[in-house]
């Protein structure tokens, strides 16, 4: 039987995951492939206590893994982007076909990764980069080929979703729940990527690009985090009918694209506002298919190594094709994308709820009222008298329709001049998912 030999740089969580799977499911990935699969070298700063290296040389230098004349298949799990992209330019310019897991790399660098690898003819694995074990890069990529996408919207971090579930369901604190996320290797090296926002628009990058098959453009994506929600709004949201989840969010409209991440109110009965813990879940909406659901480990060790073994299969089984019969990188021809625009968050447009902490005297609800509808701005919901007064201020909690975000701000910049309203405005966007 053949062997393709393969080479890892980075053997932590995600590493060490990925020898440990290719060791221990080798006999059954051989069946699958006709070819074996075999792991030369490594590189760590320091060996993996959970991994077995027998046989395998062990290198601090991840170029001296790309520079080895065996390895035909680099997998890059250092992280970051400054040695993994130094790693993932050299590889692809020897000619070898790398796997990344590194969406930060992707979304900011990807544009240039994937030129540079179209002219040298490699493969460019990414399908551990975006929501972890789930296969959403080859579900939307192969399986929706059929469709113009509509939409999709995920729960796309799940450093972020452990956090918030813990949080909601034992009153945990968030800095307690963060550290637990790290210690269980699902937080990234630097954990404002996961709170921010920052590693779920690296993820709605991509999936904006392979789904539009429009280029990365990262810099375009809006992104608001976590750590600005209260328990407060989280009860009230419930008393609504709803969860609040961290949503990337990316939209066809007719004047271009909606690329934003940010906390959202879901109706409670939608399956992916019951998605918990470290897990993840991707909505696409296809103009054939519907809406469709995929759901998954979104980190950790094993579910991720999945989807990095699962990209070398693809390669290992495609390798001797010719570069053109391959399913392109990002799901469309290079000479094929669009250049629809990304919208600014002003133009975007979405339902809201409202939390107005006002003055409890006759007429704030008249008045609050009139300034939403001077701007066309219709309220679905309103709720008073079930909360209750806090330092002599009543909560007036409130979800509108669908509002431009730029008609929005204007009506929230009238509402905190009023003289009853006591502090900022609390607004958190709405999406049906329907
Ligand atoms: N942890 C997850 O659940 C998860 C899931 C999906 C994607 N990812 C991505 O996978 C990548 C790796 O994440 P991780 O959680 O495994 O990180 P990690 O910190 O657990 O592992 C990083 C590995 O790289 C090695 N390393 C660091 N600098 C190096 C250098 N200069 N030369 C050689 N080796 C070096 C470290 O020794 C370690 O073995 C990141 O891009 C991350 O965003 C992680
Ligand atoms: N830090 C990331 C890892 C998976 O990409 C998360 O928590 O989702
Ligand atoms: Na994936």
């Amino acid at each position: 039987m053949k062997t393709v030999k393969v080479g890892i740089c980075g053997l932590g969580t995600v590493g060490g995951g990925t020898l440990n799977v290719l060791q221990r499911n080798a006999t059954e990935i051989a069946r699958r492939i006709g070819t074996r699969i075999e792991v030369v070298h490594v590189a760590a700063r320091s060996v993996n206590p959970q991994c077995d290296t027998t046989g395998i040389t062990v290198t601090d230098n991840a170029l001296e893994v790309v520079a080895n004349p065996e390895v035909e298949v680099v997998v890059e799990l250092i992280g970051g982007d400054s040695v993994a992209r130094e790693v993932v330019m050299a590889a692809i310019d020897q000619g070898k076909h790398v796997v990344t897991a590194n969406k930060a790399l992707l979304a900011v660098h990807g544009n240039e990764i994937f030129a540079r690898a179209r002219d040298k003819g490699v493969m460019v694995g990414y399908e551990a980069a975006v929501a972890g074990g789930i296969p959403v890069i080859k579900a939307i990529r192969e399986g929706l080929a059929g469709n113009r996408i509509n939409w999709l919207a995920g729960i796309i971090n799940g450093t972020g979703n452990f956090i918030l579930t813990e949080m909601r369901e034992h009153g945990r604190a968030f800095t307690d729940v963060l550290k637990e996320a790290q210690t269980l290797g699902y937080a990234e090296a630097d954990p404002t990527f996961d709170v921010e926002g920052i590693d779920a628009a690296h993820k709605l990058t991509i999936l904006a690009s392979i789904a539009f098959g429009i280029p990365l453009q990262f810099d375009k994506a809006y992104t608001e985090g976590i750590t600005g929600l209260t328990a407060d709004d989280v009860q009230y949201a419930e008393v609504l009918g709803y969860r609040i989840k961290h949503l990337g969010v990316a939209r066809r409209t007719a004047e271009g694209i909606e690329l934003r991440v940010h906390p959202t109110l879901i109706p409670a009965e939608r399956l992916i506002a019951n998605v918990n813990g470290v897990m993840n879940a991707v909505m696409v909406n296809g103009d054939a298919v519907g809406s469709t659901l995929y759901y998954g480990a979104g980190a950790g060790m094993e579910p991720t190594a999945s989807a990095v073994v699962a990209d070398l299969v693809d390669i290992v089984r495609t390798m001797d094709c010719e570069p053109a019969e391959r399913v392109a990188a990002l799901a469309f021809q290079a000479d094929a994308l669009s250049d629809e625009p990304v919208l600014g968050i002003e133009r975007c447009e979405t339902a809201y709820y409202l939390r107005i902490q006002a003055k409890d005297h006759p007429g704030v609800l008249a008045e609050v009222a009139s300034i939403l509808s001077e701007r066309g701005i219709n309220i679905e919901s309103i709720m008073q008298k079930d909360v209750e007064e806090q330092d002599g201020l009543i909560p007036i909690v409130l979800l509108t329709h669908r509002v431009q975000e730029a008609r929005m701000r204007d009506a929230i910049v009238a509402l905190e001049a009023l003289e009853s309203v006591m502090a900022p405005v609390v607004r958190i966007r709405v999406e049906q998912l329907d």
